[in-house]
C-alpha cells in the first residue's frame, strides 16, 4: 500500500547548519499551516561542496557556482522535493526560469566573527600568523587590515572548523555570527567584525527557500514565511553581485539597511590580496534597480577588464 504524499518535501544538505536551518523552516511551516511536522519530510543531499569539502579543495578550484545547492535544485526541478532550503549566500545568482528564491526568513546577524584562541581581534595577531579562511573575500578583507598575514586553507562544517582551530591549524579564522547562533555556539566568537572593515557576503545570513517558478501549491505554501525587509535586501544585494558576474572568485561584499521603506545598499569589490578596493552606495526603494546601480558604478570604477587584471 502506498503511503499519502507528505503536506510538503523540504531538500537540505546534510551539515549540522544546514539541517538546523532545514528543522527551523520545518516548524514554521508546521505552525503555519497547522500540520504535524511528520508530515514535511526533510530529505538529505550531498552536494559538490560537501564532497570536495574531506579533500579541503578550495571551492574556486571547482568552480563555483551553485556547488552547494545544485543536487537539491535538480531534486526540486525533478519533482523530488518541493522546497530547497538554502543559506543565501551559497545561491547562485541567475537561477533558472523554472525556479524562484520565492521566501526568506528574517535575517540573522549579518556580520562576520574572527575567532581566535590565541589573540582578542585581528590586530593583535603575531606577525605572519596563520590565518585559516578558504573565503576569497574574507582573505581579502583580513590582508587588507594584515598583509603580513599568511592565508591557510580551511574548509569544513562550523564544528570541523573549531576543530581545527583548538588544533592549531591556523592561528585565526573568520566565521558567519548567523551560523554560530543557529547552532548554538555564539559564544565561541573571540569578537564580533565591524562591517565597513568586514563587508559580509552578499546575502549573508538570510535562509532562503527555493521553490519551482510555476508550482502556485508551494508559492503559497511558503508566502507565509517570507520576511519582507529582508527579502528587500536580499534582492538588492543579489541584483549587485548579478552585475559583478557573481564569480566566486571575486571577492565582493555588500551591506544593506533598510528603514521605513528605503534601501541603503553599500558594496566593495577587492583585489585578492586586499590591496586595492572600489567602494560604492546608493539609496532607493527598488531592490533590483537600486542593486544594478551599485553594482554598475563598482564596474565603472574596476573598469571592464577588473576581473581579468586582478585574477591573471
Ligand atoms: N559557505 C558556507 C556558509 N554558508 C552560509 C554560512 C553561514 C550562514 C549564513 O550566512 O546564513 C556559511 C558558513 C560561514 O560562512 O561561516
Amino acid at each position: 500500500m502506498q503511503s499519502p504524499a507528505p503536506f510538503a518535501r523540504i531538500g537540505t544538505r546534510g551539515s549540522p547548519l544546514a539541517l538546523a536551518q532545514a528543522k527551523l523552516v520545518r516548524s514554521l511551516l508546521s505552525a503555519a499551516h497547522g500540520v504535524g511536522e511528520d508530515d514535511i519530510h526533510i530529505e538529505v543531499f550531498s552536494t559538490g561542496g560537501d564532497r570536495s569539502q574531506d579533500a579541503n579543495v578550495s571551492l574556486s578550484t571547482i568552480g563555483g557556482k551553485g556547488v552547494f545547492t545544485k543536487e537539491i535544485d535538480e531534486a526540486l526541478l525533478s519533482g523530488r522535493v518541493d522546497i530547497g532550503v538554502h543559506s543565501s549566500k551559497d545561491v547562485a545568482t541567475g537561477l533558472p526560469a523554472e525556479m524562484a528564491l520565492a521566501a526568506f526568513l528574517e535575517r540573522e546577524d549579518v556580520r562576520d566573527a574572527f575567532l581566535s584562541l590565541k589573540a582578542a581581534g585581528i590586530d593583535r595577531l603575531p606577525e605572519g600568523a596563520k590565518f585559516g579562511t578558504s573565503s576569497i573575500r574574507r582573505a581579502a578583507q583580513a590582508l587588507r587590515l594584515r598583509p603580513d598575514l599568511n592565508i591557510v586553507p580551511f574548509r569544513g562544517n562550523v564544528h570541523t572548523r573549531l576543530q581545527k582551530l583548538a588544533d592549531g591549524v591556523a592561528d585565526a579564522t573568520l566565521l558567519a555570527m548567523a551560523g554560530l547562533n543557529r547552532l548554538g555556539e555564539t559564544h565561541r566568537a573571540t569578537s564580533i567584525l565591524d562591517v565597513d572593515n568586514f563587508m559580509p557576503a552578499p546575502a549573508q545570513g538570510a535562509i532562503g527557500l527555493a521553490v519551482r517558478s510555476g508550482d502556485r501549491r508551494f508559492l503559497d505554501l511558503v508566502a507565509p514565511l517570507d520576511h519582507a525587509p529582508t527579502h528587500a535586501r536580499i534582492a538588492a544585494e543579489r541584483a549587485m553581485l548579478a552585475v559583478l558576474d557573481g564569480s566566486c572568485r571575486t571577492p565582493v561584499g555588500a551591506w544593506t539597511q533598510e528603514q521605513a521603506g528605503t534601501l541603503t545598499l553599500k558594496g566593495e569589490i577587492l583585489s585578492l590580496d586586499g590591496q586595492t578596493t572600489f567602494r560604492a552606495e546608493a539609496s532607493g526603494g527598488d531592490p533590483q534597480a537600486l542593486g544594478e546601480k551599485v553594482g554598475k558604478d563598482l564596474l565603472d570604477q574596476a573598469g571592464p577588464d577588473w576581473l581579468e587584471q586582478w585574477m591573471a
